[in-house]
């Protein structure tokens, strides 16, 4: 029977690819003159002709037959990358993964009920007769696997297809999923445009990878509201938005901006801003024998909340008020123009500026003023006139001295800009943690600003200049956990109606000291119908031996945490080993290294930063080619990686080697539960760990 239908698949595929090729050849030549319009029309051919090369060598991955109630006979539907009309007939020969209908192939799951999906023109109900998984390579017919056959047995045969694509080794970045999305993570994908989606995702649950094809599904969608160059996806570093580049693009999707918050808010801060670099944060944070709990009062989760937005806010009225000079302007004995006039022009004529530009326009209407005067003919004195009103203007302005992000920050904190305060016993300072005051005043002092701090320093730059680029049609942030309200809110200034995909993990909620604890800190940002919370609980990356074993490490988070279900791929047992001492460790790294010859992603992930780099040296001595990942990298190389596990978070290996996980350098913190726990969730296929002296609490 499956014979019959593999041979008859192929009889398509080969009618299908035929079709591809007649619409190749009929693209005509590459055009390689000067003519502006035909090089146009020449992109526009070779984007065509990309597509099509890419769609003949893996046209369709599903099939399903779906019959509405006024057909005789349920419709054969081909689900591809991109659609293709049949150039005669004009009826569709493979229909786009992103079109309405082909929602049922990744939401229906078996059943003789009838089905629904929504088309532009309404609900439409109808049935399915079969759903088909094709595995097309190279033009190549490989598999081909039914997952629902109506009126067959049907027996359990819907993962089979899954599976088979999660047992493949990876290269060394992330790839697209569309021919096995599930139903969960399609509801996602196919999620309204204009609301704020929260997503709580397990380790390995695809969140980074759904949010890249709800990018895909939208710009398809919603081709009149949204384009690509408006959409941006916050990452939380330059190597990890190397490794999800390839997603989009093999989704025929470009154009959309990729970033991180640091440098997206240094490029929106008009001002220069030295930084401090993040590896000494780094280090700070994760130091072994941190074992205090992370208060609401540490500079990341105070200058993240709300209320530190809120306090900004008031200081920025304060700084409104107390701005312009209090002083009348006097260009000569007798011509006066009155303070109250400048503050009218700017407290209601341009008002809709933003405050620097506000000044701006107020001493350009005040220079006009004077010229006006000036150009009077009844002028007596004119030359004598003309120098004092000069002198006069430019000393007036002087009192008014333009502001910048970082000197409205640093009043805020007191000084300069004339120490205006809301009264002399209350400066604004005074609202905020005193050890926090001191610590930012002194960084302030010396002209260096922490990461902490950028948030507030768009935040002035947004509102002494207004908006640096376009508004923005929808924004993903991908481990949002690690990320504070108050860059929320900041980021909603930058669209007319929230329009987020937000997805993170908070048992991997490592980053406490500027990240969330629960999604309902993020809650308050918007209106409940705005709102929309998604979770999930499936983890696909690693084999039920890991997941299993990484939930145990969860555990001793807390029991709130949302622990991973896995896919039912078994793999082989998680191994815990003891080693006596150093050289020891070298050779059992050395054996683990030995045991992965057939992957092509291998992780040694040491506590910290400087371990690391010691077994990046002996390893290298020993004739091995690891890459440390130290932070600072741009790139993602795969192979043997060698890194700190605060930096494998978002990344996935084949096989992961977890170093150390003794007493002294995981002592039983929830912190170190969860660093431990995001550890473990690296791999795919193969989890070590080893130890010398007493094992981690953590392990038990
Ligand atoms: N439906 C699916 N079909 C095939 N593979 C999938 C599917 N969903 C996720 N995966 C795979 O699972 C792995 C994890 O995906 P991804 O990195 O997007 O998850 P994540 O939730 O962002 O993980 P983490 O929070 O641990 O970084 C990837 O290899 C991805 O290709």
């Amino acid at each position: 029977m499956l014979d019959a239908a593999f041979s008859d698949e192929q009889e398509r595929l080969e009618q299908t690819r035929k079709e591809i090729d007649k619409q190749l050849s009929s693209i005509g030549p590459r055009y390689f003159g000067d003519d502006y319009t035909e090089q146009v029309l020449d992109a526009i051919r070779e984007e065509q002709r990309m597509r099509l090369t890419a769609l003949s060598a893996e046209p369709y991955f599903g099939r399903i037959d779906f019959q509405e109630p006024d057909q005789d006979q349920p419709k054969r539907l081909y689900i591809g990358k991109h659609g293709l009309e049949d150039t005669e007939t004009g009826d569709p020969r493979i229909i786009d993964w992103r079109a309405p209908v082909a929602s049922l192939f990744y939401s229906f799951t078996g059943g003789d009920q009838p089905v629904i999906y929504d088309s532009p023109d309404g609900e439409i109900e109808g049935t399915i007769h079969l759903k088909r998984n094709l595995a097309v390579r190279q033009g190549e017919l490989l598999r081909v696997v039914d997952s629902y056959v109506r009126g067959g047995e049907n027996l359990d045969v819907r993962d089979e297809f899954l599976l088979y694509k999660l047992g493949e080794k990876k290269d060394n970045r992330l790839r697209d999923i569309v021919s096995t999305i599930q139903a969960e993570q399609d509801r996602i994908i196919r999620a309204p445009r204009n609301k704020a989606l929260i997503i709580q995702g397990v380790a390995g649950s695809g969140k980074t990878t759904v949010a890249l094809h709800r990018l895909a599904y939208l710009i398809y969608q919603y081709q009149e509201q949204v384009r690509a160059e408006r959409m941006v996806i916050f990452a939380p570093n330059t190597m990890f938005l190397d490794y999800i580049s390839d997603v989009l693009p093999e989704l025929g999707v470009g154009g959309i901006q990729q970033t991180t918050f640091t440098a997206w808010a240094l490029e929106q801060i008009q001002d220069e801003i030295h930084l401090t670099k993040e590896e000494t944060q780094l280090s700070h944070w994760f130091k072994p024998d941190r074992i205090r709990p992370i208060s609401n009062q540490v500079p990341g989760r105070f200058k993240g909340s709300l209320r530190y937005k809120r306090w900004l806010d008031s200081c920025l009225k304060v700084y409104e008020k107390n701005s312009t000079p209090m002083e009348n302007l006097e260009i000569w004995d007798g011509k006066v123009l009155a303070a109250s006039e400048i503050r009218r022009w700017y407290d209601e004529e341009y008002r809709h500026y933003p405050l620097a530009k506000r000044r701006e326009r107020v001493i350009a209407r005040i220079k006009r003023w004077m010229e006006m005067e000036l150009s009077s003919q009844t002028l007596t004195n004119p030359k004598e006139k003309r120098k004092l009103a000069r002198q006069r203007f430019s000393s007036y302005v002087k009192k008014w001295p333009e502001p910048t992000p970082l000197s409205v920050y640093g009043w805020c904190y007191g000084y300069g800009m004339g120490k205006v305060r809301i009264s002399e016993s209350e400066p604004m300072y005074q609202k905020l943690p005193e050890k926090l005051v001191s610590w930012t005043r002194k960084r302030l002092e010396r002209g260096k600003a922490d990461a902490e701090d950028l948030t507030a320093l768009a935040y002035i730059s947004l509102k002494l200049y207004g908006r640096k680029g376009n508004m923005l049609d929808h924004i993903v942030i991908d481990e949002a956990q690690d990320v504070s309200p108050f860059q929320i809110a900041l980021l909603k200034q930058f669209m007319r109606e929230p329009s987020f995909t937000i997805l993170g993990d908070v048992a991997q909620g490592i980053h406490e000291y500027k990240g969330i604890r629960g999604w309902g800190e993020f809650t308050e940002l918007f209106e409940p119908e705005q709102l929309s919370f998604h979770q999930l609980l499936q983890s696909y990356r690693s084999t039920t031996e890991i997941i299993e074993f990484a939930n145990r490490v969860l555990k001793h988070a807390g029991d709130e945490m949302p622990a991973a279900v896995p896919v039912f791929r078994s793999g082989e047992p998680v191994r815990v080993t003891e080693y006596a001492a150093h050289p020891e460790r070298l050779e059992q790294i050395i054996e683990f290294l030995e045991a992965c010859r057939a992957f092509d992603s291998i992780a040694v992930m040491g506590r910290t930063l400087e371990e690391c780099r010691e077994i990046h040296a002996e390893l290298t001595a020993g004739g091995w080619e690891p890459v440390l990942i130290d932070g600072n990298e741009t790139k993602y190389r795969g192979g043997l990686s060698v890194l700190p596990v605060y930096l494998s978070k978002g990344l996935e290996f084949d096989a992961a080697l977890l170093l150390d996980v003794d007493e002294a350098h995981y002592p039983a913190t929830t912190q170190n539960a969860k660093l431990l726990y995001v550890g473990c969730t690296r791999a795919l296929h193969k989890l070590h760990l080893l130890y010398a002296g007493t094992p981690s609490t953590l392990l038990q």
